[in-house]
């Protein structure tokens, strides 16, 4: 049995730099054929000559592979109305993390004041950038994203224009923000459809499974599939595949993030086959992204078989989600 996807499209993407892009940047561009790539990298991406000079080792770490590298910018607040109508001829997207919610966010934004914020959202509603945002307060851990809701309802009102992305949604919550505004988008990851926090922590710690937002209880995981298994409109995927080197997750201090590049397809089409919804898979790898983006995505064709796959230990130094695990599904080959 095989089945074939159709230029599938990597929404929330990190592939950091320098040794480790060059680890990573290779297995994305095999099965996808294009992403959203996230800012935060050392130092982040906050101007036009970053972004390019990001893409071009980008591109230059993928290989043959096509893939196509859609950028984005760090958010803040203080980016001029000239600067930005510049940047959009780069970027699709800015990112904006509130400060020190997440790996390498330290520069982002202090506080979620509309008004700090306005001038900037103000230039990329008319300039139709796209805000990719980390939905986050500093609560207590298993509440900081349903806390947001009011910050995401807030934006989505004042900006009525703007396309606004919730990015890697975990809740229940968020989920239901969906339908309440037209200008709310999500991504949603592989991890955040498969587990919970009882597979994180419930049993010997999974420092793999460990990221930001933190997977939450059943019923969220519940809304989530039922939303990406159905192709809602407005949800897309985005692996969030966030790779760190292995001393710094098996320790003291274990940094957030699962690395699901290149795992992802294959679990994804295992996932959607066990709950027949395999006709619906298209629409959320690729389809629902480029209509929401308004991007039309070089042609790619993936073509996924029905055999084990089994997962390798470590790429370079880093561990995939299912290491040492046998996946129902492998890719048979790109075309
Ligand atoms: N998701 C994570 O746990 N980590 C991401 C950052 C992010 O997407 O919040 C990373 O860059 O490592
Ligand atoms: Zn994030
Ligand atoms: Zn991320």
């Amino acid at each position: 049995m095989t089945h074939t996807l159709i230029s599938p499209l990597d929404m929330h993407l990190h592939l950091r730099d320098e040794a480790m892009l060059k680890v990573v940047a290779p297995l994305s561009a095999h099965s996808f054929v294009g992403g959203i790539i996230m800012p935060n990298v050392v130092p982040p991406i906050t101007t036009i000559e970053a972004v390019i000079a990001y893409k071009e080792r980008i591109m230059s770490a993928i290989g043959n592979n096509v893939f196509e590298p859609l950028m984005t910018l760090f958010f803040r607040s203080d980016y001029t109305r000239e600067f930005l109508e510049k940047a959009a001829l780069h970027v699709k997207a800015l990112k904006l993390y509130p400060s020190g919610i997440t790996t390498n966010s330290e520069g982002g934004v202090a506080s979620m004041d509309i008004e700090v914020l306005r001038p900037v959202l103000d230039a990329m509603s008319d300039l139709g950038l796209i805000l990719c945002v980390h939905g986050e307060t500093n609560g207590f851990v298993m509440d900081r994203e349903k806390e947001f809701g009011s910050i995401y309802e807030s934006l989505a009102s004042s900006f009525p224009k703007l396309k606004i992305v919730m990015e890697h949604i975990t809740t229940k919550e968020s989920v239901a923000l969906l339908d309440r505004y037209e200008n709310l988008y999500a991504t949603i990851t592989l991890h955040h459809l498969l587990i919970t926090l009882d597979d994180v922590a419930g049993g010997m710690l999974q420092p793999h499974l460990f990221c930001k937002p933190i997977a939450k209880r059943y019923e969220d995981r519940d809304a989530l599939l039922h939303v990406s298994l159905k192709a809602h409109p407005k949800v897309m995927f985005g692996s969030d595949s966030a790779p760190h080197p292995i001393h710094k997750k098996e320790c003291c201090g274990c940094a957030a993030g699962v690395f699901t590049a290149p795992i992802a397809l294959q679990a994804l089409v295992e996932l959607f086959d066990k709950h027949n919804a395999l006709a619906n898979l298209q629409a959320f790898v690729s389809n629902t992204a480029q209509t929401i983006y308004g991007y039309k995505a070089p042609h790619k064709e993936v073509v996924l078989e029905k055999t084990p796959f089994v997962v390798t230990h470590s790429y370079g130094d880093v561990v995939p989600m299912f290491a040492n695990e046998t996946l129902a599904w492998s890719i048979k080959h790109v075309l």
